[in-house]
């Protein structure tokens, strides 16, 4: 498999051929629950199939979308990556972090990482968004070979956290933490995760907020409680209800991000 670099730069060489724009500025991972929020993003300049591009496995998880948009807003050219590739589909880490470098490499300087998780606080009932303000990678593994030591205090954006919260100033911050999956947490795994500082609990981010890091991108992460996490309700997780949930929510947030994308 080739070096991750030159795999990211033939990537974004095909991606500008396909949808015919030379460079985007900012790209969006949407995660699960959040693809009713893209329409809000604006008009869709070109779509393709993520598979289309070199060094992108196809989606595993139907109805994931597995689509690429570009989307025209105000004067940014966005890059909509609908759905991932998750650490536990096995395709290894180079694949989970190759949309982050693909989006670098086509000119971005900015991304917005979504996802759905599992949240710690009663408080925060399903459907309630939560901006990331650090994270806890328990997947024991790293997007970066070699020994290149990257800086990862305030990986995510101080300034686009303070833009959110300018714009919804109810929304709440929290420590995001990544576990390999794709089982989810024992009620054992979730009392250690809130020993140890955790408020999100989930199956991605934390590895491509790693690798857009070292790619020099500026990070905004925005979690989008679908459930309360393991063991707190005493019923057992139904994926679908999460996601249910999730869409639900999913409309309003497409209004935040569709705010605070062009700043
Ligand atoms: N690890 C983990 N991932 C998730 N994704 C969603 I949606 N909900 C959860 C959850 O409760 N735990």
């Amino acid at each position: 498999m080739s070096i991750p670099a030159e795999a990211a730069s033939e990537a974004a060489r095909v991606l500008a051929e396909k949808t015919g724009v030379e460079r985007h500025d900012v790209a969006l991972v949407m995660g699960s629950g959040w693809l009713p929020a893209v329409d809000a993003l604006g008009e869709a300049t070109a779509e393709i199939a993520i598979a289309d591009l070199p060094g992108f496995a196809a989606p595993s998880v139907a109805g994931h979308g597995g689509k690429l948009r570009s989307v025209r807003a105000g004067d940014k050219n966005l890059l909509v990556f609908l759905g991932r590739t998750h650490f536990y589909e096995g395709h290894g880490v180079r694949a989970v972090v190759h949309g982050v470098r693909t989006a670098a490499a086509a000119g971005c300087s900015t991304v917005v990482l979504t996802n759905g998780c599992g949240g710690l606080k009663e408080t925060w009932s399903p459907g309630t968004p939560v901006l990331i303000s650090d994270h806890i990678n328990l997947t024991a593994t790293s997007p970066i070979e070699g020994a290149n030591f990257v800086d990862v205090t305030d990986l995510y954006s101080p300034r686009l956290r303070a833009l959110c919260r300018e714009i919804e100033p109810t929304l709440d911050e929290g420590v995001y933490v990544q576990f390999p999956g794709p089982h989810y947490e024992t009620p054992a795994e979730i009392r250690m995760v809130r020993a140890i500082g955790g408020d999100l609990v989930g199956m991605s981010t934390t590895l491509e907020a790693i690798a857009a890091r070292e790619a020099g991108l500026e990070v905004l992460g925005i979690s989008l409680v679908t459930n309360l996490a393991a063991g707190m309700t005493g019923e057992p997780l139904n994926h679908e209800e999460v996601l249910e949930a999730g869409r639900a929510a999913a409309t309003r947030m497409g209004e935040l991000l569709g705010a605070v994308v062009p700043r």
